[in-house]
């Protein structure tokens, strides 16, 4: 039974704070509430009680992730001069004890060497084998070399070696460290076979793919794949059953929840193995491909429908319509196979800058960020010795999935990158739309999103006319933040090298467990940093949204309860929030309303730019899919704001996390936090938000630990995602939960000012 929360001291009379609070704390003290069993209490100036232990935070972050901010704070010092000691035995002593993920000084992430059998793989198809191995190798620069092959089969050979293209050029070995040792016996009874590789799919193994699966081929499979291949293929089923999400056997499963990809359609899926399923135990995965990219490829180079005859006309929906059933529904016309198209390898300047996309003919497209495993793709791509890949073993009769490109192809230097970009075949030219809700005809954004089948929009119903004032405000922000949708849905299906991740963290204290117990636990058990989430244009862009959105909340142009900003009457005294998708209450309101979800309360929908942020967030694993984030809270913090220490509701569903943007600045954990003075909080561990960066909070660190943001240095602009308990969504009209290999789409919701 949640709590009623009383604010902190120098709070309690604010008349002014927004929202219905009748004591109008300043937002933040809206998740207050605590778990079921779990009881608040603020810690001032109390004796910590028999067995509890604190430590100093800062010393437990990992190496990169030092706290600069270590020592130098109130809090720290705060801390230290009350005598909590640091208790040695919780230092991390190497890296190994800091992360069973061990980050590359790129920034990746990497993991254990496998052993021999595990990492036997077997490449095939051209360019995207030499990319991947070439990526294997760029991605894992510090890990000792393991006793593993990766051998490239070219043409149906297995020759145990790479293919020309990777030997091709000087000093530049496509093979991963390692790669020169015989290969173990590749009949090993676990061992998963690295079976096939088409352009457009993965099928992973496990030797003698008669037996049943088991968790532990399935283990293997996927943990190769992932290992090898984690980021640039998303794993999509798993032959004999689903695949295993949330599998705690798998000790990789954080990398593979995600199923699938977040929101494609699953029809790479269904091409592959809709006639020929996969073989039990057997692990499917498929390069990420973002929706613009299959309408292009769905609409053909010259604009006509693939999945039509040659030359067919288009369809009157364009891309819009949803791509026919690959082997014909009953009752369906049965269709001529599909031909992927001839046509060479296209290089396009992505949005962002750091990233370049390379989309191949035959429907392959290979994303890649950084020089190293773009050279090595473009030299193998360009490769005119190379022969076609064997036909992959799923297709059915007559249907090739793995037409190679025909033609030979340049590798692009900065100046081919240019020109590439001009050749880039241009995003289809789509149908004009029906008339949508607001739509003040602007039929280029229209255009995208019909594009984008994922963005929610909801046709406008016979004689039902247009909101003309939510048309008046629509259309600027709609043109301004096109770019960022862009740079944020079409990337590349790899996490770049710059994202790193953070996990391990400790603080060992005395806590109330929210199943009543008392325990000496790790408190902040569950939390993660993931840093360089989004580039520094994405981070200016956002903020520019973000700052836009204010706007409009302070001219009363936002719907509902959308914007709350306390008038300041003292320092640090409360910020301004803007809660999209839901409206929660942090106290028992005036009408005797407790916190939580208010339901009955009107509220801008999610922006479809945080969906896309959601989107990235799910496609990179920092978030599951099955945790997609439905609402938003957004904090935007002026010099001196703070938010004071409290446990998100349980409305919400864990894990839900904070994206920091503008300035760096400090977060603090514990049981019991202190307040010392409004702005200033004394709490046992503490972490740095570097601007760009994405916590993930779950566990402990979400539901034993108590947070807060100490008065800040500088703005600072937080967004917090989170999604509803089901009975919310079901109560606000959203959708029931999804299952593993459909993946869901945000939901049509009322139209709104950025939903056109
Ligand atoms: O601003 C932050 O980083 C934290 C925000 C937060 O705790 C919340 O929105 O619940
Ligand atoms: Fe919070």
């Amino acid at each position: 039974m949640p709590l009623p929360v009383s604010p902190p001291p120098g709070f309690e009379s604010d008349p002014t704070t927004a929202g219905s609070s009748d004591w109008g704390a300043p937002p933040g003290f809206e998740e207050h509430s605590p778990p079921p069993g779990f009881d608040v209490q603020q810690s001032v100036g109390k004796t910590p009680p028999p067995g509890f232990e604190d430590v100093s935070p800062s010393s437990f972050a990992p190496p990169g992730f030092e706290n600069p901010l270590a020592g130098s704070g109130s809090h720290d010092s705060g801390a230290r001069k009350k005598g909590r000691k640091v208790e040695s035995e919780d230092l991390p002593r190497d890296s190994s004890q800091i992360s069973s993920a061990r980050r590359s000084p790129s920034g990746l992430e990497t993991k254990t060497p496998l052993s021999d059998e595990r990492r036997r793989v077997q490449l095939n198809s051209r360019g995207f084998s030499s990319a991947l191995a070439g990526l294997a190798k760029a991605r894992q620069p510090d890990v000792p070399a393991p006793a593993a092959d990766v051998t490239a089969e070219v043409d149906g050979r297995n020759g145990g070696e790479a293919p020309k293209s990777a030997r091709r050029k000087k000093g530049q070995s496509l093979e991963p460290a390692g790669s020169s040792a015989k290969p173990k016996d590749p009949a090993s009874s676990v061992s998963p076979q690295f079976s096939s590789l088409s352009s457009k799919a993965a099928v992973f193994s496990p030797s003698g793919s008669s037996q049943p699966p088991s968790p532990v081929t399935e283990h293997l499979a996927l943990d190769t794949a992932i290992t090898d291949l984690s980021g640039q293929l998303e794993i999509c089923d798993v032959g004999g059953g689903e695949v295993p999400r949330d599998n705690p056997a798998l000790p990789n499963s954080g990398d593979c929840r995600a199923s699938s990809n977040g929101y494609a359609d699953g029809r790479d899926l269904q091409d592959a193995t809709a006639a020929s399923p996969l073989p039990a135990g057997a692990v499917y995965a498929a390069p990420y491909e973002p929706a613009s990219i299959k309408a292009a490829q769905r609409e053909g180079p010259h604009g006509a429908p693939h999945t039509g005859a040659p030359g067919a006309p288009r369809s009157p929906h364009g891309a819009q319509e949803p791509p026919t059933e690959p082997h014909g529904a009953p009752g369906a016309p049965t269709e001529p196979p599909r031909e992927p198209p001839q046509e060479p390898l296209v290089p396009r300047r992505s949005p962002d800058p750091e990233h370049h996309t390379f989309i191949t003919g035959g429907g392959e497209r290979i994303w890649l960020t950084g020089a190293p495993p773009a050279e090595a793709l473009t030299a193998a791509l360009a490769d005119p010795t190379s022969k076609p890949p064997a036909k992959h073993p799923m297709a059915p009769p007559g249907k090739s999935l793995t037409e190679p490109p025909t033609e030979t192809v340049e590798a692009p230097s900065a100046e081919s990158t240019e020109a590439g970009e001009a050749a880039a075949p241009a995003r289809p030219s789509l149908p004009e739309p029906t008339r949508w809700r607001n739509d003040p005809g602007t039929p280029s954004y229209a255009n995208k999103l019909v594009d984008s089948p994922r963005t929610p929009l909801t046709p406008l119903m016979p004689g039902e006319e247009p909101d003309s004032a939510s048309v008046a405000l629509r259309k600027p922000s709609v043109y301004e933040f096109d770019d960022l949708t862009e740079m944020l849905d079409d990337d590349h299906c790899l996490r770049p090298p710059r994202v790193a991740v953070a996990r391990d963290f400790r603080c060992r204290e005395r806590a109330r467990l929210p199943n009543g117990q008392n325990a000496t636990v790790n408190s902040v058990e569950g939390l993660e940093l993931h840093t360089n989430i989004l580039s520094k244009a994405e981070q200016e862009r956002l903020v520019d949204f973000v700052k836009d959105l204010e706007r409009r909340g302070h001219a009363n142009e936002l719907r509902g309860r959308t914007f709350t900003a306390p008038r300041k009457w003292m320092k640090g005294k409360g910020r301004v929030t803007m809660q999209f998708g839901c409206v929660y209450n942090y106290a028992t309101d005036s009408q005797g309303r407790a916190p939580g979800i208010l339901t009955e309360e009107d509220t801008e929908p999610l922006p479809p730019l945080l969906q896309s942020v959601i989107r990235r967030l799910i496609r990179w694993k920092v978030l599951p899919a099955d945790k997609e984030p439905d609402s938003a809270i957004i904090n935007l913090y002026s010099e001196d704001d703070c938010i004071p220490p409290h446990i998100d509701h349980h409305d919400f569903t864990r894990p839900f996390c904070t994206i920091s943007l503008l300035s760096e600045q400090a977060i603090l954990f514990g049981a019991r936090i202190g307040i010392v003075n409004p702005g200033e909080f004394d709490a046992p561990f503490k972490l740095s938000l570097p601007t760009g960066s994405v916590l993930i909070l779950k566990g402990n660190a979400a539901d034993v630990a108590k947070h807060c943001v100490p008065a800040v240095t500088a703005d600072r602009i937080s967004i917090t995602l989170r999604r509803m308990q089901d009975p919310f969504r079901k109560r606000m009209g959203l959708d029931s939960p999804r299952t593993a290999n459909q993946p869901g789409r945000l939901p049509a919701r009322k139209v709104s000012v950025y939903e056109q």
